[in-house]
Protein backbone atom coordinates (compact mmCIF):
# COMPACT_ATOMS: atom_id res chain seq x y z
CA UNK A 1 0.00 0.00 0.00
CA UNK A 2 1.20 3.25 -1.14
CA UNK A 3 -0.30 6.08 0.71
CA UNK A 4 -0.59 9.51 -1.16
CA UNK A 5 -0.95 12.73 0.31
CA UNK A 6 -2.02 15.34 -1.75
CA UNK A 7 0.50 17.92 -1.74
CA UNK A 8 -1.44 20.82 -3.15
CA UNK A 9 -1.31 23.23 -0.01
CA UNK A 10 -1.28 23.17 3.71
CA UNK A 11 0.08 20.23 5.96
CA UNK A 12 1.22 17.86 3.91
CA UNK A 13 4.42 17.42 5.18
CA UNK A 14 3.55 17.08 8.14
CA UNK A 15 1.06 14.08 7.59
CA UNK A 16 4.48 12.83 5.59
CA UNK A 17 6.86 12.92 8.79
CA UNK A 18 3.52 11.66 10.74
CA UNK A 19 3.58 8.47 8.51
CA UNK A 20 7.52 8.55 8.12
CA UNK A 21 7.90 8.17 12.03
CA UNK A 22 5.53 4.69 11.68
CA UNK A 23 8.35 3.64 9.03
CA UNK A 24 5.53 4.38 6.26
CA UNK A 25 6.23 5.77 3.03
CA UNK A 26 3.91 8.81 2.01
CA UNK A 27 4.07 10.40 -1.44
CA UNK A 28 3.28 13.79 -1.93
CA UNK A 29 0.75 13.91 -4.95
CA UNK A 30 -0.19 17.23 -7.59
CA UNK A 31 -1.24 15.17 -10.66
CA UNK A 32 -4.52 13.31 -11.43
CA UNK A 33 -2.15 10.83 -12.83
CA UNK A 34 -0.63 9.95 -9.52
CA UNK A 35 -3.14 8.70 -7.71
CA UNK A 36 -2.75 5.87 -9.86
CA UNK A 37 -0.20 5.19 -7.86
CA UNK A 38 -1.60 4.90 -4.59
CA UNK A 39 -4.03 2.96 -2.71
CA UNK A 40 -5.26 5.36 0.03
CA UNK A 41 -5.03 9.17 0.27
CA UNK A 42 -4.88 11.88 3.17
CA UNK A 43 -6.07 15.57 2.51
CA UNK A 44 -4.11 17.54 4.52
CA UNK A 45 -5.53 20.99 6.49
CA UNK A 46 -4.93 24.08 5.06
CA UNK A 47 -7.09 26.36 3.10
CA UNK A 48 -9.77 25.01 1.70
CA UNK A 49 -10.98 27.58 -1.00
CA UNK A 50 -7.43 27.73 -2.24
CA UNK A 51 -6.66 24.29 -2.13
CA UNK A 52 -10.01 23.85 -4.25
CA UNK A 53 -8.66 26.20 -6.88
CA UNK A 54 -5.69 24.46 -7.47
CA UNK A 55 -7.19 21.30 -7.50
CA UNK A 56 -9.60 22.65 -10.29
CA UNK A 57 -6.21 24.11 -12.15
CA UNK A 58 -4.51 20.87 -12.35
CA UNK A 59 -8.22 18.99 -13.61
CA UNK A 60 -7.85 17.32 -10.04
CA UNK A 61 -11.70 16.87 -9.33
CA UNK A 62 -12.71 13.76 -11.53
CA UNK A 63 -9.76 11.81 -10.17
CA UNK A 64 -10.47 12.82 -6.97
CA UNK A 65 -13.66 11.64 -7.18
CA UNK A 66 -12.89 8.71 -8.74
CA UNK A 67 -10.73 7.49 -5.88
CA UNK A 68 -13.00 8.42 -3.29
CA UNK A 69 -15.97 6.22 -5.66
CA UNK A 70 -13.99 3.20 -6.14
CA UNK A 71 -13.91 2.57 -2.41
CA UNK A 72 -10.36 3.51 -1.69
CA UNK A 73 -9.53 5.10 1.66
CA UNK A 74 -9.34 8.50 2.41
CA UNK A 75 -8.71 11.00 5.20
CA UNK A 76 -9.81 14.70 5.21
CA UNK A 77 -8.28 16.53 8.06
CA UNK A 78 -9.83 19.66 8.27
CA UNK A 79 -9.44 21.97 5.34
CA UNK A 80 -9.67 18.08 3.95
CA UNK A 81 -12.70 17.20 6.34
CA UNK A 82 -14.76 19.97 3.73
CA UNK A 83 -13.61 18.53 0.62
CA UNK A 84 -14.76 14.86 1.86
CA UNK A 85 -18.44 16.91 2.96
CA UNK A 86 -21.23 16.07 0.68
CA UNK A 87 -22.67 19.37 1.80
CA UNK A 88 -20.68 22.35 3.38
CA UNK A 89 -22.41 26.01 4.74
CA UNK A 90 -20.35 29.24 5.70
CA UNK A 91 -17.78 29.24 1.87
CA UNK A 92 -16.80 32.02 0.58
CA UNK A 93 -19.11 33.87 -2.03
CA UNK A 94 -18.69 31.65 -5.31
CA UNK A 95 -18.66 28.48 -2.85
CA UNK A 96 -16.20 26.12 -3.90
CA UNK A 97 -15.97 22.30 -5.72
CA UNK A 98 -15.87 19.64 -2.97
CA UNK A 99 -14.58 15.89 -3.82
CA UNK A 100 -17.91 14.52 -1.77
CA UNK A 101 -18.89 11.32 -0.48
CA UNK A 102 -19.09 11.72 3.33
CA UNK A 103 -22.64 12.18 4.02
CA UNK A 104 -22.49 15.40 6.38
CA UNK A 105 -22.69 18.62 6.53
CA UNK A 106 -19.95 20.06 7.61
CA UNK A 107 -19.43 24.14 8.65
CA UNK A 108 -16.18 25.29 7.37
CA UNK A 109 -15.16 27.72 10.03
CA UNK A 110 -17.70 26.71 12.67
CA UNK A 111 -15.35 27.46 15.37
CA UNK A 112 -14.16 30.96 14.27
CA UNK A 113 -11.10 32.73 12.66
CA UNK A 114 -7.60 31.96 13.10
CA UNK A 115 -7.55 33.48 16.53
CA UNK A 116 -10.11 31.60 17.82
CA UNK A 117 -8.20 28.85 16.88
CA UNK A 118 -7.64 26.22 20.38
CA UNK A 119 -6.07 22.80 21.54
CA UNK A 120 -8.57 21.03 23.45
CA UNK A 121 -8.71 17.22 24.76
CA UNK A 122 -11.19 14.78 23.06
CA UNK A 123 -13.31 11.74 23.82
CA UNK A 124 -12.35 8.89 21.75
CA UNK A 125 -13.72 5.31 23.08
CA UNK A 126 -13.44 4.20 19.92
CA UNK A 127 -9.97 5.18 18.59
CA UNK A 128 -8.76 4.17 22.34
CA UNK A 129 -10.70 0.67 22.10
CA UNK A 130 -8.77 0.33 19.22
CA UNK A 131 -5.42 1.92 19.02
CA UNK A 132 -4.95 1.38 22.45
CA UNK A 133 -3.26 4.37 25.25
CA UNK A 134 -5.50 7.09 26.83
CA UNK A 135 -9.16 7.30 25.99
CA UNK A 136 -8.58 11.04 24.98
CA UNK A 137 -6.40 12.83 22.16
CA UNK A 138 -5.54 16.26 21.95
CA UNK A 139 -7.25 18.00 19.46
CA UNK A 140 -5.60 20.55 17.81
CA UNK A 141 -8.00 22.87 16.26
CA UNK A 142 -6.83 25.71 13.65
CA UNK A 143 -9.81 27.96 12.16
CA UNK A 144 -11.34 25.21 12.52
CA UNK A 145 -14.52 23.42 10.47
CA UNK A 146 -17.34 21.43 12.42
CA UNK A 147 -19.61 18.76 11.42
CA UNK A 148 -23.36 19.87 12.08
CA UNK A 149 -25.41 16.60 11.00
CA UNK A 150 -24.56 14.11 9.71
CA UNK A 151 -26.34 10.55 8.04
CA UNK A 152 -27.33 7.15 9.01
CA UNK A 153 -24.25 5.24 7.88
CA UNK A 154 -21.53 8.01 9.70
CA UNK A 155 -19.88 6.51 12.51
CA UNK A 156 -18.80 9.39 15.38
CA UNK A 157 -15.73 8.90 16.67
CA UNK A 158 -15.36 12.54 18.35
CA UNK A 159 -17.81 15.19 19.61
CA UNK A 160 -16.82 18.78 21.18
CA UNK A 161 -19.35 20.91 23.10
CA UNK A 162 -20.74 24.03 21.25
CA UNK A 163 -19.08 27.17 22.30
CA UNK A 164 -21.66 29.54 24.52
CA UNK A 165 -21.40 32.06 21.94
CA UNK A 166 -21.98 30.44 18.91
CA UNK A 167 -25.07 30.85 16.49
CA UNK A 168 -25.52 27.71 15.57
CA UNK A 169 -29.42 27.04 16.16
CA UNK A 170 -29.44 22.70 16.07
CA UNK A 171 -26.46 20.96 16.67
CA UNK A 172 -27.17 17.05 15.68
CA UNK A 173 -25.78 15.89 19.27
CA UNK A 174 -27.28 16.97 22.32
CA UNK A 175 -26.47 15.09 25.55
CA UNK A 176 -28.42 13.87 28.57
CA UNK A 177 -27.66 17.54 29.92
CA UNK A 178 -28.58 19.24 27.20
CA UNK A 179 -25.27 20.26 26.16
CA UNK A 180 -25.38 20.37 22.09
CA UNK A 181 -22.00 19.27 20.48
CA UNK A 182 -20.91 19.31 16.84
CA UNK A 183 -19.26 16.46 15.36
CA UNK A 184 -15.28 16.31 15.44
CA UNK A 185 -14.00 13.04 13.99
CA UNK A 186 -16.27 10.58 11.70
CA UNK A 187 -15.91 7.66 9.66
CA UNK A 188 -18.30 6.51 7.08
CA UNK A 189 -17.02 3.16 5.09
CA UNK A 190 -13.75 4.40 3.26
CA UNK A 191 -13.94 7.56 4.44
CA UNK A 192 -11.97 9.26 7.56
CA UNK A 193 -12.46 12.97 8.77
CA UNK A 194 -10.61 15.09 11.59
CA UNK A 195 -11.91 18.61 11.95
CA UNK A 196 -8.47 18.58 13.77
CA UNK A 197 -4.86 18.22 13.34
CA UNK A 198 -3.00 14.93 14.35
CA UNK A 199 -0.57 15.32 12.46
CA UNK A 200 0.73 18.07 14.78
CA UNK A 201 1.15 15.97 17.71
CA UNK A 202 2.99 13.11 18.84
CA UNK A 203 0.05 10.88 19.34
CA UNK A 204 -0.04 8.74 15.86
CA UNK A 205 -2.96 6.43 16.74
CA UNK A 206 -5.28 8.77 14.08
CA UNK A 207 -2.43 7.71 11.60
CA UNK A 208 -2.25 3.82 12.64
CA UNK A 209 -6.13 3.66 12.37
CA UNK A 210 -5.98 4.71 9.28
CA UNK A 211 -3.35 2.95 8.18
CA UNK A 212 -5.45 -0.30 9.11
CA UNK A 213 -8.66 0.72 8.06
CA UNK A 214 -6.62 1.35 4.68
CA UNK A 215 -5.28 -2.22 5.19
CA UNK A 216 -8.66 -3.62 5.65
CA UNK A 217 -10.18 -2.24 2.62
CA UNK A 218 -7.35 -3.35 0.63
CA UNK A 219 -7.32 -6.94 2.56
CA UNK A 220 -6.74 -9.44 -0.35
CA UNK A 221 -4.90 -7.23 -2.62
CA UNK A 222 -1.29 -8.29 -3.58
CA UNK A 223 0.30 -5.19 -2.15
CA UNK A 224 0.72 -3.94 1.31
CA UNK A 225 1.97 -0.84 3.16
CA UNK A 226 5.22 0.64 1.52
CA UNK A 227 7.77 0.94 4.57
CA UNK A 228 10.50 3.16 4.64
CA UNK A 229 13.80 0.56 3.84
CA UNK A 230 15.57 -0.37 7.42
CA UNK A 231 13.63 2.36 9.22
CA UNK A 232 10.39 0.48 10.23
CA UNK A 233 10.46 2.28 14.45
CA UNK A 234 10.10 -0.09 17.69
CA UNK A 235 7.33 1.01 19.51
CA UNK A 236 10.47 1.85 22.01
CA UNK A 237 11.76 4.29 19.16
CA UNK A 238 8.62 6.15 18.40
CA UNK A 239 7.78 7.08 21.84
CA UNK A 240 11.54 8.81 22.24
CA UNK A 241 10.96 10.84 18.40
CA UNK A 242 10.89 14.39 18.90
CA UNK A 243 7.66 16.54 18.32
CA UNK A 244 6.58 18.74 15.55
CA UNK A 245 4.33 20.88 18.10
CA UNK A 246 2.55 19.61 20.72
CA UNK A 247 3.30 16.57 23.32
N1 LIG B 1 -6.85 24.22 9.40
C1 LIG B 1 -7.65 24.13 8.38
O1 LIG B 1 -7.53 23.29 7.51
C2 LIG B 1 -8.69 25.21 8.29
C3 LIG B 1 -9.69 25.02 7.20
C4 LIG B 1 -10.48 26.27 6.97
N2 LIG B 1 -11.57 26.41 7.89
C5 LIG B 1 -10.95 26.32 5.55
O2 LIG B 1 -11.87 26.70 5.14
O3 LIG B 1 -10.37 25.95 4.69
Amino acid sequence: MVVGVLALQGSFNEHIAALRRLGVKGVEVRKAEQLQDVSSLIIPGGESTTMAKLAEFHNLFPALRNFVKMGKPVWGTCAGLIFLADKVVGQKSGGQELIGGLDCTVHRNFFGSQIQSFEADLEIPNLASIEGGQGTCRGVFIRAPAVLEAGPGVEVLAVYPVPPDSNLVDPLIESQEGEKKVIVALKQGNLLGTAFHPELTADSRWHTFFLKMASEIEEGASNSIVTIEGSQPTLDQLERIDLPIFQ
